[in-house]
């Protein structure tokens, strides 16, 4: 990364690395898919420590859960220090994808093959930030009808 994604503390912008990992993302989601999809949600973004000036930077995604036409796509992005081969975790993130149509409607994509351990991990994991995702949508909305307040 360069000194033109940079900000004035000379590390990387973090809009700079979201935009990456939602190129990561979709990459993932096209990939399994196999039809082009639109991020629907950035579930989690982490910035563990800075990516600086001169890292050569690597983003991982894969795809960690299946819905009907809704994907979570896990993104690992890492930072080498190319003089000294330092590599450091600096970000994750969690995505929902959604997969559409050749008419732009959500259109389903086939089921997730697990195969390992580690696998069916990502695949629970990802069932729980769903179903935390979808309870605190409720209970917003529950509060906010408690009271008299639109929910949009
Ligand atoms: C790659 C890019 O950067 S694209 C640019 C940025 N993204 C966009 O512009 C997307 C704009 N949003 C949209 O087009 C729409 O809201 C869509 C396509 C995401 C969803 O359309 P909807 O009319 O709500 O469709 P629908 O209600 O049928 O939901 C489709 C799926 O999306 C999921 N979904 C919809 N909204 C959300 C959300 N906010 N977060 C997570 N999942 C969502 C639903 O759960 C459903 O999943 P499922 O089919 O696996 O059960």
């Amino acid at each position: 990364m360069g000194v033109g994604d940079a900000n004035a503390a000379g590390f990387i912008h973090g809009g700079t690395i979201m935009k990456l990992v939602d190129e990561a993302a979709g990459l993932a989601a096209i990939r399994h898919g196999h039809s082009r999809v639109v991020t629907a949600g950035v579930d989690r973004m982490t910035f563990l420590v800075p990516v600086n000036i001169g890292d050569l930077v690597t983003f991982r995604s894969r795809v960690n859960a299946v819905w009907r036409s809704s994907m979570e796509v896990g993104v690992r992005v890492e930072a080498e220090n190319p003089r000294t081969g330092e590599i450091r975790h600096t970000n994750s993130a969690y995505l929902t994808m959604v997969a559409l149509d050749a008419d732009g409607r959500p259109t389903a994509v086939p089921p997730l093959e697990t195969t390992s351990p580690d696998d069916e991990r990502r695949e629970r994991e990802a069932q729980l930030r769903r179903r935390n995702r979808l309870a605190e949508r409720e209970a917003v909305r529950a509060d906010r009808a408690a009271k008299g307040e639109d929910y949009g």
